[in-house]
């Protein structure tokens, strides 16, 4: 057996580095994040480039900024992407990248911390998709095939951030993300296209009412609002508009991303625009208020990250009529995940491989979860690139749910074109979204 093993790992193809290269480019915030490109023995090369958020959990793996030099104002990646041409790259110059477990590895025992705050959660996640990008085309294999293998044929449904508020938008709306889900649609293409239609005729009524139809950071629009209850007026109005039933065709997701609403003490919040102050409690009837009345199938963070509390009570409440996930409350790590399930907090987690840092540990996350019966959502960051590696991630994983974002910005836009590519590939075979939300 031992024998057999060694041979197989002799005969596995050699993908190793040469090179590896890290640099600043801009994101979609037009702030500087990191670039990293591997260049393999053979001629192959990969690229990943670092995302980055406003609302961010403090459990994320630490994005490294130059907060101390003036350049950016603060937000220099300098450092994490010399940590990319010093530390990195000593590290993996001549490693195979055919095992993408080992480079990761590699990279956080480099690091030495647990939130990779020595070289950069941004510095390791772009090297760390390179290698994997690089190993795929290795093997003149599709990303999501590689990670997903042949199996790998669901499309996700879009949850399209279509009205943007608090930490996103400068208006007077504290929910972040108001998102419509096109369950009606048969496939990916058609999803797509549907929720454009809604998406310009909410531009439409907004006009009509004189209302701003500037977008968010994701693209959405950003009117000011009196209530969360008129932006979801608002959407159903306009997926009628667009000659779509709500309910049959559309249904409703919303992303409170209340960790940006702390108040005093745990289990008190306070609504940073509308300026009110409520508890758990108070947010858990809003909740339940929000779902009887609309339809809704999906609430992420509608409590606090460090509220397990209400976590608990709240699941108790809605967790089998809806979907609650947790974003700021999991930051796609492990060990909160482990927690969550057996606590009983939540049943679906959001994964945004820039919360953990690499794309193992991004695998390993939804695989719990899968195990667990949680269901998963990919996700990009508030502040985007044109990588469109999670889209590719979505199909190898089978998540059946993406969010991002609103067809109005090219960096949310690359993730949808991408995903039309990827269902004209996979043909027949193509699969579209979950059974049930
Ligand atoms: O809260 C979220 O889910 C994300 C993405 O929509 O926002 P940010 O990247 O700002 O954390
Ligand atoms: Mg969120």
């Amino acid at each position: 057996m031992l024998k057999e093993l060694a041979r197989r790992k002799k005969n596995m193809k050699q993908f190793n580095v040469k090179q590896v290269i890290g640099r600043e480019i801009l994101d979609s915030r037009g702030n500087p994040t990191v670039e990293a490109e591997v260049l393999l023995e053979n001629g192959v090369t990969g690229r990943g480039m670092a995302p980055s958020g406003a609302s961010t959990g403090i459990f994320e793996a630490v994005e490294l900024r130059d907060k101390e030099a003036k350049r950016y104002g603060g937000k220099g990646v300098k450092k994490a992407v010399n940590s990319v041409n010093t530390k990195i790259r000593e590290t993996i110059v001549g490693m195979n990248v055919n095992d993408i477990y080992k480079i990761d590895e590699a990279m956080k025992k480099e690091d030495g911390t647990d939130d990779k705050s020595k070289l950069g959660a941004n510095a390791i996640l772009a090297v760390s998709i390179a290698c994997a990008k690089a190993a795929a085309k290795s093997y003149h294999m599709p990303f999501y095939q590689f990670l997903g293998g042949i199996s790998a044929n669901i499309l996700p449904i879009p949850m399209m951030n279509i009205l943007n508020g608090g930490a996103h938008a400068s208006n007077t709306v504290d929910v972040q993300e108001f998102m419509i889900m096109p369950v009606g649609a048969s496939d990916f293409k058609e999803a797509l296209r549907a929720s454009s239609e809604v998406f310009h005729s909410l531009q439409l009524l907004l006009k009509e009412k004189g209302l701003a139809t500037s977008v968010g950071d994701e693209g959405g629009f950003a009117p000011n609002l009196t209530s969360d209850e008129e932006a979801i007026q608002f959407i159903l109005a306009a997926v009628e508009k667009a000659g779509y039933e709500p309910k049959k065709d559309f249904l409703l997701a919303l992303d409170a991303a209340s960790s940006e609403w702390k108040g005093k003490e745990k289990g008190q919040y306070h609504l940073p625009k509308s300026g009110k102050d409520v508890t758990s409690y108070q947010l858990i009837e809003h909740w339940e208020m929000l779902c009887d009345k609309y339809p809704i199938c999906s609430i992420e963070d509608p409590l606090d990250e460090e509220d397990w509390e209400g976590w608990i009570a709240i699941t108790e409440k809605l967790g089998k009529k809806i979907q609650l996930v947790g974003d700021d409350l999991f930051v796609t790590n492990t060990k909160r995940l482990e927690k969550g399930i057996r606590e009983k907090c939540g049943n679906a987690i959001l994964i945004k491989p820039n919360q953990i840092g690499t794309v193992s540990e991004t695998i390993e996350a939804v695989k719990m979860a899968q195990r667990a019966g949680f269901r998963t959502i990919i996700s990009h960051r508030s502040g985007e690139t044109e990588d469109t590696t999670i889209a590719d991630l979505a199909v190898a994983f089978g998540t059946g749910q993406i969010k991002t974002g609103a067809p109005s910005r090219g960096e949310r836009v690359a993730k949808y074109n991408r995903l039309l590519r990827i269902e004209e590939q996979l043909k027949e075979n193509a699969v579209y979204g979950v059974k049930e939300i």
